[in-house]
């Protein structure tokens, strides 16, 4: 397996790839032999999905090239946008029916009812399901403010006693949201969320954390180099030792 560079900051491991369908291709086969192996263990395994750009090509390799019996497999997503319509493109649902379950069959793919009339039993719903096996494998994007999930600088809590919750979206969330084209203005962008929290996302056995591109290397910068605190949720991954985190040349480039 080639990375150009490979390091350690705190308990987490960092690999850096020239591009990003390198690091796609590389991470790909890292997810397949975590997983086949998981499976030789036991009789299923269950994954946490991200959505969002900087997954796209990480799922269409490991979809597209890999062995993975996916019948075997549980699914779950990180979060979804309070009140919107699964048939909505931006939801989150949307994404991941188009990018994954219609291009596999999972053994079942519990998603996060987004528009929910009851978004509280909607939280306790998703606990139970998520409680009830653990999540061998977490697949992670980072906001360019540096949340994790929909967990937002600064309230972000990394002792959550919750794992799903109501969080409300920071202004530059949704900003980006309008400028990768997902809402036509502002003020179409949901201003709530439901989201797994960071306790949550901390006790899955295995964490794959994508990023790639200019827009990302100064969180990037901050999430490695500055301190472990809720002003860069991202930073936390640095205390989980079964973390990676995948960089390409450009969000690397300022460490
Ligand atoms: O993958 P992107 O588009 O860079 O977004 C970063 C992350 O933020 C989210 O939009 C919020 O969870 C994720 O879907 C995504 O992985």
């Amino acid at each position: 397996m080639k990375f150009e560079q490979q390091l350690a900051v705190d308990q987490l491991s960092v690999y850096i790839s020239k591009t990003e369908e390198i690091l796609a291709r590389n991470s790909a086969k890292i997810a397949q032999e975590y997983l086949e192996n998981v499976l030789e263990n036991k009789p299923e395994a269950s994954i946490l999905l991200a959505t969002g750009n900087s997954q796209l090509k990480f799922l269409d390799a490991l979809i597209s090239n890999s062995k993975i019996d996916w019948s075997r497999l549980k699914l779950f997503h990180l979060d979804e946008y309070l009140g919107i319509d699964p048939e909505h493109p931006a939801s989150f649902r949307y994404y991941l029916r188009e990018k994954v379950e219609k291009r596999v069959e999972p053994q079942v793919f519990h998603y996060l009812e987004g528009d929910t009339l009851e978004p509280l039993r909607e939280c306790d719903r998703y606990t139970k399901l998520l409680q009830a096996q653990p999540i061998d494998l977490c697949c992670l994007g980072i906001g360019t403010n540096g949340h994790l999930a929909f967990n937002e600088p600064p309230v972000a809590n990394f002792n959550d006693p919750y794992w799903v919750k109501i969080v409300r979206l920071e202004k530059e969330t949704r900003q980006v949201q309008v400028e990768q084209g997902h809402f036509s203005y502002f003020d179409q962008v949901p201003q709530y969320a439901l989201t797994v929290t960071i306790s949550m996302i901390l006790s899955c056995q295995k964490i794959l954390c994508f990023a790639s591109g200019n827009n990302k290397a100064s969180i990037i910068q901050r999430m490695l180099k500055g301190e472990i605190n809720s002003s860069c949720p991202a930073s936390i991954l640095r205390q989980h030792s079964k973390a990676i985190l995948f960089l390409d040349w450009e969000s690397a480039k300022l460490l």
